[in-house]
């Protein structure tokens, strides 16, 4: 008998989450019947949409939603062999039981020498984001101004990268000088930190006096609201996220976009990854390709343990990580 660590929502988020919303427990796992696997996690993801999904789909008690890279360590099914690595959405846990069904195989092609994290990050469903947000919401020309907020993020930080490669002009901002630093070092035409500008509106004219085609927005609220008001005519705004809301207890105003939206014939889309699942393999072949060619550069910020799961999660949420947060068994 195997017994797993498995990490629980005690209580439902109020605000910014903490250590003592959640529980880690321990369950003896039956042996496997004919046509299931035991699989062991490596990486686990910590990803914002946990905290506003925890309240739309979890009940207090239930195992933490999430996905793992995880390697076959016994099967009972001829379809999958003991040692192969997959990305599976099996929620917090350090051991687990599949049918196989909710596997997804790492890419044939992946290289040996490549960690096998990036599957939760760059080629995996943060880097997808990137990819169709821009190529089928933003649908971005070659020398148009793209900007992007949270931008040294899991997807921020590929949508900056793949822009570039697609011919455009790139504006990011992030929470620290060390990852607008980073930015600039990937490529970005322009960088800030938006915790320090005197003036949003002013960093946003500097860094493209012309104004944005293209806005990737990650964070929402008051950001969003400066920053339509520098699109140029037949702008789109592909709204991706919301991070800066994810914690409030008293929902934000605004932001109020009507006149830009109407004056500028603006396009404003919200969008979900997961829109594009039949099309996730062409994604990740693209993103993979790019990685071995060196054009995205790959950051993780890797905590080690599984016990510290809680704090990697609460961490990502204030910013703490550089690129994309996973958690090392
Ligand atoms: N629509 C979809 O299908 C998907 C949407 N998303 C969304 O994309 C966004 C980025 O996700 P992901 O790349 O995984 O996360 P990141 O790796 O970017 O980590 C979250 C980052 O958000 C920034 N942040 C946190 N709070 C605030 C705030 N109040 N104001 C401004 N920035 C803040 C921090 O960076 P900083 O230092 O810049 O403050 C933090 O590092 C999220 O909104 C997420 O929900 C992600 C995946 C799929
Ligand atoms: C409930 C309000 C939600 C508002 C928008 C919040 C977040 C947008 C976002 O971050 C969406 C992310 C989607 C991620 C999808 C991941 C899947 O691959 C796995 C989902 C995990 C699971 O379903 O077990």
């Amino acid at each position: 008998m195997v017994t797993a660590k498995v990490w629980v929502l005690k209580k439902h988020f109020e605000g910014f989450p903490k250590i003592s919303n959640f529980d880690l427990k321990e369950i003896e796992l039956p042996n496997l019947k004919d046509g299931e696997l035991l699989l062991q996690s490596v990486f686990l993801s910590v990803d914002p949409y946990m905290r506003p999904y925890s309240r739309r789909d979890m009940k207090e008690g239930d195992v933490m939603i999430g996905t793992q890279v995880a390697r076959i360590v016994e099967s009972k099914n001829p379809a999958f062999t003991v040692g192969v690595f997959v990305v599976a959405r099996s929620g917090w846990r350090t051991h687990f039981i599949s049918d196989g069904k909710d596997l997804q195989a790492l890419p044939s092609s992946w290289p040996e020498s490549l960690p096998r994290s990036l599957a939760l990050g760059t080629i995996g469903m943060p880097g997808l984001t990137a990819y169709f947000g821009l190529l089928e919401v933003c649908k971005t020309k070659p020398g148009e101004t793209v900007l992007v907020n949270a931008a040294a993020g899991a997807v921020g930080s590929v949508v900056g990268q793949l822009a570039k490669i697609w011919g455009c002009k790139v504006v990011g901002c992030a929470g620290s000088d060390d990852k607008v630093a980073y930015l600039k070092k990937i490529g970005f035409d322009e960088a800030f930190n938006y915790k320090t500008v005197t003036s949003l509106d002013e960093a946003l004219r500097k860094a493209s006096p012309d104004g944005y085609d293209c806005f990737f927005d990650n964070v929402g609220g008051e950001f969003a609201s400066v920053a339509i008001n520098q699109m140029k005519k037949y702008g789109r705004i592909a709204v991706c996220g919301a991070i800066s809301q994810y914690n409030d207890t008293v929902p934000q105003k605004g932001p109020y976009v009507q006149i830009p939206m109407i004056f500028k014939e603006l396009r404003m889309e919200g969008f979900l990854v997961t829109s594009w699942n039949n099309r996730w393999e062409e994604g990740l072949k693209a993103l993979l390709k790019w990685v071995m060619e060196g054009k995205v550069k790959c950051h993780e910020q890797v905590t080690e343990g599984f016990e510290n799961m809680p704090a990697a999660f609460i961490g990502m949420l204030k910013g703490e990580n550089l690129g994309k947060a996973v958690v090392k068994v």
